[in-house]
């Protein structure tokens, strides 16, 4: 598991990360959610131990990243694709890897087959497309069959297949018991493949929750079309709900849209449309960002 325990990193009076708090845990894909310049590369880098954090920790299975026995072999990281360059083929680029490792060489052509390039593993990187680079990073994520594993924006690039290829990967990996941490400022993208959602904005931790409850809580809203709009709204605040009109139509929050229903009827007022609304996760993380 992951635990970043008030974590802060400050350049100069800039506070990137500030006083983070939260967990990561096994069994689940938990998605790192934040606008760009949200501060989430840098904390991935600081439980990385790749940025000394100005206060605070990360941990990753209960210890710092440079107390690991064995790195490799129980984190696995991938911060930019595009870093890989050169002229050597995907074989020998992973082989290099595993070498310094103290992997196996078996691993290597296993997680070529695992991410889809073993018809590719004798060509030259640098003739790779993007999509393909980023299947080469993962393959060397997973070199040491890792049990936390860590990616900053992996989608990046991808193509839908590439989105969908990658999506299942995490999931399974996740099923298998491992701790998965991903970077997105993708609300739609990570609502599809994270169980749990971690979201910052300017450093700070401002949501720490499952998809099924933020969906919940955005799902509240009930449009209402009136002919007596005024009166309804009155009667509707009386009740205890937040009233907002919108384009010659109100939206209800705190009822029911039966609720809002019965109210109408018992007031007089005749409804001429009266809907419960579906915020898309888009919006809920506008709202919540803001
Ligand atoms: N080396 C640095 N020196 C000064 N400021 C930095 C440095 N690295 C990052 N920052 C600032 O820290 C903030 C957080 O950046 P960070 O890259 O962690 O955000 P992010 O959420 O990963 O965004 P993105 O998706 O754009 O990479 C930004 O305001 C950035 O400008």
């Amino acid at each position: 598991m992951i635990q970043v325990i008030e974590l802060t990193k400050a350049y100069g009076s800039t506070r990137a990360v500030s006083e983070l708090t939260f967990d990561v845990n096994p069994g689940q894909v938990t998605g790192f959610l934040g606008h760009n310049g949200a501060g989430k590369s840098t904390t991935m880098r600081m439980i990385l131990g790749l940025h000394k954090p100005t206060s605070g920790k990360a941990l990753i299975n209960g210890v710092l990243k440079r107390d690991l026995r064995n790195p490799m072999r129980e984190v696995g990281a991938m911060l930019d694709a595009a870093e890989v360059q050169g002229g050597r083929s995907a074989f020998d680029h992973l082989h290099a890897l595993a070498y310094a490792g103290g992997i196996e060489r078996r691993r290597v052509a296993q997680v070529l087959e695992q991410v889809g390039l073993a018809g590719a593993a004798r060509k030259r990187i640098s003739g790779f497309s993007h999509g393909m680079r980023q299947r080469l990073g993962i393959a060397a994520v997973l070199l040491g069959d890792p049990g936390v594993i860590i990616l900053d924006e992996p989608v990046n690039g991808l193509d839908p297949d590439g989105i969908r290829w990658l999506r299942k990967l995490l999931r399974s990996l996740a099923a298998e018991g491992r701790t998965v941490l991903l970077s997105s400022h993708l609300m739609t993208e990570m609502s599809l493949t994270a169980d749990r959602l971690v979201i910052i904005e300017r450093g700070r931790l401002i949501e720490d929750t499952t998809v099924a409850e933020l969906l919940a809580r955005f799902r509240s809203d009930v449009l209402v079309r009136s002919p007596h709009a005024d009166r309804l709204t009155q009667v509707l605040q009386a009740a205890g709900a937040t009233v907002r009109p919108a384009e010659g139509e109100l939206l209800v929050t705190g009822l029911s849209a039966s609720a809002i229903g019965d109210l109408a009827y018992a007031n007089g007022c005749a409804v001429h449309e009266l809907a419960p609304r579906h915020a898309s996760l888009e919006e809920a993380f506008i709202e919540i960002t803001q």
